[in-house]
């Protein structure tokens, strides 16, 4: 039958005399907005939409029209890309759905629908998809919507649940006609549960997308590959070209006709249910040399869709022809079907590699559309986020390019935040990443922590002493620094120490009547806060009798044995950290908010500023964009690939002190079965020629107190290729930001590495040795004696027999030229001393290690022992055997007794500098104590002067 064109109608219109409906395969903003949509549908040139996320990749992909709406939506709420990018989608289908809304009255619910397509990312999985499918499906709340579902064979069951569920479905990506077969008996299964269930069958309206062009697309280029390669078929293969698709299609028009006739489908059709009407899809033309209108031409029936991107609609308006060819030809169609696999034109595996192409180009799509999304939201909040800004030699940046695209194609990000074990080593990580949504979590209770932080500040506490070791006092540590003291609340102390001049020292700073104690402890069986809570206690009960519990507060996992012991001492409070977070990753929770709280910072700021960080982390970030990503990817292809293992931190003066926060992190994290980041701290920046070529360098930038110096050294270095990374934060309080970007980019470089980033096998070895000596000096009164193997003045040097055997010597200065003439090219050395960490002593080492430096051209890093081995510690024994250790340590001028116990904190500092030295010389490492006896002072000095010589 060949319709004529009514009078003043065209073939578009004309199409519903054959009961075709077209719709538009195309959406945008401007286009719904200007009225061109409303215009269309008006004139009955199309009676449905669909989109896609090619669709939405082009239309907010480009231009300024979405911009309105995202700077409304970013100047109220904290969103992720995803997040933001479905809020602009469903605003474009409702728009759509209202114009559309006068069709599907007039049709009573048969036509006038907007599809909209569930995440392509979710096509794998069956219950993802369910899911998404409703939820889209209540956000958009339009009767008119379809939500778009891919044949694959995971979602299949996904379809037969939401047409069960009474949502109306366009089934997209189907190729085969074994596929088809398929969606149609999920369709009616649905449909059939429904039925059972009593829902309205009336109103569940389906399509079946059929794929058209993409067919020939293939099918065409396998017919020229044989052509050209002189097949003896040729002419054959010739007669196929452009006709396997719409033959393709009519067999699955032929096979909807048979259905239609069946007792199952009439069973349905009595009941009110509608038919699933056959659409055809990809129908624009690829093939220049075919008419542009060919499988609109071919494709006419009753009871189908045609969805016609702009040019063909246009095309077809113009010149189309509206005659029912669908039903027409069908045994000429099956001969096709024939002779295409008579002469071996594999459909099969055509079609099921375009359903996986399909997926995957509709996956590309979606991460550049997300990509995108992100950009435009990083740019329109501006300084509201830190930026990052990499300046890198060329074959850095192949394989950071490389790193990045790898794990885009592979949706890792998305893995990690599906706490999925296997992006690292599958053993026990998911058990490590509740830091992943811990932000939202606590900004959920924050009213607790303002309620506390109101108590502390009516309390008038002068001073508030943290006691902890690692993960539970660097980050306390990092906000006390960068923050400073805040009106109406005490100072922040961090004690992370057993040197007994160190706990003197503190003491001295704190007036226990006005002090709030906060010690912190994850497994609450840590030596360190345990002796340092007893010392404080004991001084506290003594100064405050019956009223000192109420001056402590406990921040520990639940069920700990600190836990224990802070109910029964009466505790004032008793935070409860996350199990499933560890300590290094545990900043953001109550370990680093509860002394925030305590202090004065303004804990709902900066969860909300941490909240911009963590949702430009999220999963629908594609790595390129993704700011975790990106720097963890980086650090981890610059270690693995081109040995530039050193990650040197360099920070503006106001924020440097979350260079120790991130040594844990990086160290810990990484450094372990001889693999590993090693972080370099806070090492004054030379010039070019004073580094190797092992360096990352990170430059943490202050925009407001920025130091003009820092800024032209680090210029000089990218001149000079070395690469270089920039974080600019806008305000100190954006360290919350930045906490959360290193901890996934931790946790990325960890998978580059691949290492599980949350375990600390090696900082276990120190403290098993430390507990032996410990025990030892328990039973005995005295640790176990050793002898120096040399001794020069007050420096005795001790080590075990083969590095005694390399370095020993007839000066000090020439055991320590030894022990340093052994750095090679890509070593570090570090600088490891068990004394009190005061302004004088961290000098001095600062000024010790940028001598090695000057003089090795070597990496250097420094630590205070025992807070290193919380740190860096893991690294040193579990990394890499690249460091070379000079361990320091010193007689105690005053000891202090440990409250309870017959050791003094002189025994435990010694206990573990020994322990861990043990450790070190058992991994075979280069390491050397020197031990100070005398004066700390002038010990220091000759120590200086021997180093001098020897270097
Ligand atoms: O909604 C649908 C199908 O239901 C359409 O948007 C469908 O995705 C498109 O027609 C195709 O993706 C376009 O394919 P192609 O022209 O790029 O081959
Ligand atoms: O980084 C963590 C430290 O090793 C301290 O552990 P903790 O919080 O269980 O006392």
């Amino acid at each position: 039958m060949t319709a004529s064109v009514p009078t003043g109608s065209n073939p578009l219109q004309a199409l519903a005399t054959v009961h075709q409906s077209p719709w538009l395969d195309f959406i945008r903003r401007a286009f719904v907005e200007d009225g061109s949509l409303a215009q269309l549908v008006q004139s009955g040139d199309i009676r449905g939409v669909t989109s896609n996320p090619a669709i939405f990749e082009k239309a907010m992909g480009e231009g300024t029209e979405y911009d309105p709406q995202m700077r409304d939506i970013l100047a109220h709420e904290t969103l992720s890309p995803g997040a933001l990018y479905e809020r602009l989608a469903v605003t474009d289908i409702q728009a759509a759905a209202r114009v559309l809304a006068p069709v599907y009255e007039q049709t009573k619910g048969r036509d006038g629908f907007v599809s909209l397509e569930v995440s392509p990312y979710l096509a794998r999985d069956e219950a993802g998809t369910a899911h998404e499918a409703a939820r889209l499906w209540a956000d958009v709340n339009a009767p008119n919507l379809m939500i778009k579902i891919p044949a694959t064979p995971q979602s299949i069951p996904a379809i037969r649940q939401t047409i069960a569920a009474g949502i109306n479905v366009n089934v997209t990506l189907i190729f085969s006609l074994a596929a088809y077969r398929d969606v149609v008996e999920a369709w009616l299964s649905g449909l059939e549960d429904l039925k059972a269930r009593g829902g309205d069958l009336s109103r569940v309206a389906s399509v079946a997308s059929f794929f058209v062009s993409r067919i020939d697309g293939k099918i065409d280029a396998a017919i020229d590959r044989r052509i050209n390669a002189g097949d003896k078929d040729a002419r054959s293969l010739r007669d196929l070209r452009g006709k396997v698709a719409i033959a393709n299609a009519k067999m699955a028009y032929a096979y909807w006709q048979e259905i239609m006739q069946t007792p199952r489908w009439k069973a349905l059709e009595d009941a009110g249910a509608q038919t699933q009407r056959l659409l055809w899809a990809s129908t624009g033309t690829k093939d220049k040399t075919y008419s542009d209108v060919l499988y609109v031409d071919t494709l006419i029936g009753p009871q189908t869709v045609n969805t016609l991107p702009p040019a063909t609609l246009d095309a077809f308006r113009d010149h189309g022809t509206v005659s029912e060819t669908l039903t027409k030809g069908v045994a000429e169609a099956r001969a096709v079907m024939d002779s295409a696999e008579r002469l071996g034109l594999d459909l099969n595996t055509v079609t099921t590699t375009l359903l996986n192409d399909g997926v995957s180009a509709f996956e590309d799509a979606f991460d550049a559309l997300l990509g995108s999304v992100a950009a435009k939201q990083i740019a329109l909040m501006g300084t509201k986020l830190t930026t990052l800004k990499t300046s890198l030699p060329s074959d850095l940046q192949s394989a950071l390019d490389a790193g990045l695209e790898d794990w885009r194609k592979a949706g890792t990000i998305r893995r990690l935040w599906r706490k999925d074990a296997a992006v690292w080593t599958s053993q026990s990580e998911a058990d490590w990443v509740n830091w992943l949504d811990v932000v939202d979590e606590r900004l959920a209770h924050v009213e607790e922590l303002e309620a506390f932080q109101a108590e502390v500040r009516a309390r008038g506490f002068q001073q508030v002493l943290l006691m902890g070791m690692g993960g539970s006092s660097m980050g306390p540590e990092v906000l006390a620094m960068t923050f400073g003291k805040h009106e109406g609340f005490g100072h922040l102390y961090v004690l992370d120490s057993t040197d007994p001049q160190q706990v003197a020292a503190f003491e001295r700073k704190i007036d226990p009547a006005h002090t709030l104690f906060i010690v912190a402890s994850k497994s609450g069986t840590t030596l360190e806060p345990n002796i340092m809570l007893a010392y404080f206690h004991d001084l506290a009960k003594r100064a405050l009798k019956d009223k000192a519990g109420a001056h402590f507060v406990a921040i520990t996992d639940p069920g700990s044995k600190l836990e224990a012991l802070a109910k029964e001492e009466g505790f004032w409070k008793i935070f409860a950290g996350d199990p499933k977070i560890g300590g290094r990753y545990s900043i953001l929770s109550n370990f680093g908010l509860v002394p925030a709280a305590a202090a004065g910072v303004p804990v709902r700021l900066f969860l909300e500023d941490a909240l911009r960080g963590v949702r430009l982390c999220d999963a629908s970030v594609p790595p390129a964009l993704n700011p975790g990503v990106q720097l963890g990817a980086l650090m981890g292809v610059a270690a693995t690939q081109l040995g530039r293992d050193k990650l040197s931190i360099i920070a503006t003066p106001q924020i440097a002190d979350f260079g120790a926060w991130l040594e844990q992190l990086v160290a810990e994290s990484t450094g372990k079965h001889g693999k590993g980041i090693i972080p370099i701290d806070n090492e004054t920046l030379g010039g070019p020629n004073r580094y190797g070529h092992d360096r990352l360098f990170v430059y943490l930038r202050l925009s407001t107190e920025h130091r003009h110096e820092q800024d032209e050294a680090i210029a000089t270095l990218i001149a000079a290729g070395q690469p270089v990374v920039t974080i600019n934060l806008h305000s100190k309080r954006q360290i919350a930001q930045e906490f959360f970007r290193w901890e996934v980019a931790t946790a990325v470089a960890g998978a580059f590495l691949g290492i599980d980033p949350f375990d600390q096998p090696d900082v276990e070895s120190t403290k098993v040795e430390t507990r032996k000596l410990t025990e030892a000096y328990e039973k005995t009164g005295a640790l176990p004696a050793q002898t120096p193997f040399a001794e020069f003045g007050p420096l005795a040097f001790f080590t075990d027999p083969d590095n005694a055997a390399a370095v020993k010597a007839e000066s000090a200065s020439a055991i320590l030229k030894a022990h340093f003439d052994r750095v090679q090219p890509g070593d570090y050395v570090a600088l490891l001393a068990f004394i009190e960490r005061n302004r004088e002593t961290a000098e001095w080492l600062q000024h010790t290690r940028l001598h090695v430096r000057n003089a090795k051209t070597i990496a250097t890093s420094t630590g205070f022992g025992p807070r290193f081995l919380h740190s860096t510690g893991q690294a040193y024994k579990g990394g890499p055997n690249t460091g070379v250790f000079l361990q320091i340590t010193a007689d105690n001028a005053r000891d202090l007794p440990v409250p309870g116990t017959s050791y003094t904190f002189g025994v435990v500092e010694s206990a573990q500098a020994r322990g861990d030295f043990d450790v070190l010389s058992e991994r075979k490492r280069r390491a050397l104590r020197v031990h100070i006896r005398g004066d700390l002072k002038q010990g220091l000095a000759a120590l200086a002067a021997a180093l001098h010589d020897a270097l």
